[in-house]
């Protein structure tokens, strides 16, 4: 019992998070570094190319994934039918989630480990996320689909990316988040004004869908990907976790809905595909409902257990990095020149605060002015 209240008081000292992030950042950089020297590789053997980028980025995620596993403890349930489950992971997908929390990326690469498609998953992303250090690096060597959000530009891009992954060498989850943004009251008061005009049925727990980008995934992807991983998420209890909850080791409660709808039943058509996923979207919102009302999704709960994995590849990096910069301060502060160690101490607030600045591009307060500026730019 002192044990653990022990254990809780150290999960939220500033020193255990400035370890974390230090051998985050660290190793991460090492990988980035590593990945770029697979660049000679790709022109002559591309798909080994792929598989080492994989593995590399197994080990930058994975470190997420630990933290929220095994640092805060959160527990991921997954409720789906016993004969979808035997199928993942062993089949490409597209999924689709809603996007409403802060961590669900984290919680997303979390169900990606438990089924052992980390290092391959791939997302469509907004471009400002491949600037991020480390993660944003990491997913140039792991071919993301990044996209500006102005599907004039995008179109182009987003296509070409996705031929490209006609021929990937390892199964893969595709992540679309349709709504585009993440949920906040003022993009759903205007979403619904555009719902309205549409004519469409209002969400109340979404925003609604942009199609585009799905219909495209739909018809590049034909033939590679067998089926939607149509995939509601919420967390119990009226939970709004953040990544620096998670860090204070906070335990969360996640909870997954996935229904897999095989490819070949989504219209080719565009508008019909479209029309399939504004009614996809009024379901997941009727599941929402389920979920406010009896504190459950539909369904059975097969749950995927943690793996060691993600552990033993952050105990391996700590093991690696923990030490040398131990001597390393320890031989400043004997160096005894107050220049190098204002220096060091300047050094160590500006790498915080630029950890600091990662941590904010997961902040919904920080999130971008996407779905709020477009329409009032259409009303002009
Ligand atoms: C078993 C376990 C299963 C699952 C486990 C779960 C998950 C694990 C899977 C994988 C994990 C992988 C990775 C996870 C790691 C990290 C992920 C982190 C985050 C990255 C996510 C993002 O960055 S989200 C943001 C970027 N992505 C997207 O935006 C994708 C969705 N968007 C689109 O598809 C868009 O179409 C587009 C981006 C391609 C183009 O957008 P654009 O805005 O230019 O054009 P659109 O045509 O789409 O929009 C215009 C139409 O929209 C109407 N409109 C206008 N205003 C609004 C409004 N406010 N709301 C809604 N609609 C609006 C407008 O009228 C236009 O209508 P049209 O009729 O003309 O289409
Ligand atoms: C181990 C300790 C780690 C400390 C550093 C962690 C660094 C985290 C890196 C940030 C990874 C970025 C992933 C965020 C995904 C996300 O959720 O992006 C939001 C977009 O979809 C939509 O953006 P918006 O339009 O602004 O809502």
């Amino acid at each position: 019992m002192i044990r653990m209240g022990l254990l809780k008081v150290l999960k939220t000292q500033l020193l255990c998070h400035l370890i974390i992030c230090y051998v985050f950042l660290v190793s991460g950089i090492i990988i980035n570094l590593l990945q770029l020297c697979t660049l000679p590789l790709w022109p002559i053997n591309k798909q080994l190319a792929r598989k080492i980028n994989c593995r590399l980025g197994y080990s930058i995620a994975s470190q997420l994934v630990a933290l929220l596993e095994w640092w805060s403890g959160t527990e991921c349930t997954l409720y789906t039918d016993p004969e979808s489950f035997r199928l993942y992971g062993k089949e490409n997908a597209i999924v689709v989630l809603n996007h409403n929390f802060e961590i669900d990326f984290m919680t997303g690469w979390t169900f990606c480990e438990r089924f052992g498609v980390l290092g391959s998953s791939k997302v469509l992303a907004k471009k400002e996320l491949s600037f991020v250090p480390v993660i944003g690096w990491m997913w140039y060597f792991l071919e993301i689909v990044f996209c500006k959000r102005k599907w004039e530009e995008d179109r182009k891009t987003v296509v070409q990316s996705l031929r490209n992954l006609q021929d990937y060498p390892e199964f893969f989850w595709f992540l679309l988040h349709c709504e585009g943004t993440r949920f906040t009251e003022k993009k759903h008061k205007i979403s619904m004004e555009v719902a309205e005009k549409k004519g469409l049925p209002k969400l109340k727990y979404h925003l609604l869908p942009r199609t585009k980008g799905f219909c495209v995934t739909v018809q590049n992807l034909r033939g590679k990907v067998t089926a939607v991983y149509d995939s509601t998420l919420n967390f119990r209890n009226n939970e709004m976790p953040t990544l620096l909850g998670v860090l204070n080791g906070k335990k969360y409660h996640a909870d997954l809905y996935v229904r897999r709808i095989p490819l070949d039943s989504i219209p080719e058509d565009e508008s019909e595909c479209a029309a399939w996923l504004h009614k996809l979207y009024q379901e997941k919102d009727e599941f929402q409902e389920h979920y406010r009302q009896t504190g459950r999704f539909p369904g059975p709960i097969t749950n995927p257990p943690r793996r060691l994995w993600a552990l033993v590849n952050w105990l391996f990096w700590v093991c690696v990095l923990v030490y040398p910069i131990c001597v390393l301060l320890l031989q400043l502060l004997l160096s005894g020149s107050t220049f190098t160690i204002v220096c060091t101490f300047v050094f160590c607030l500006a790498v915080s605060a630029g950890v600091r600045w990662m941590i904010g591009q997961t902040e919904i307060d920080k999130g971008s002015n996407y779905g709020v500026k477009d329409v009032q730019m259409n009303n002009n």
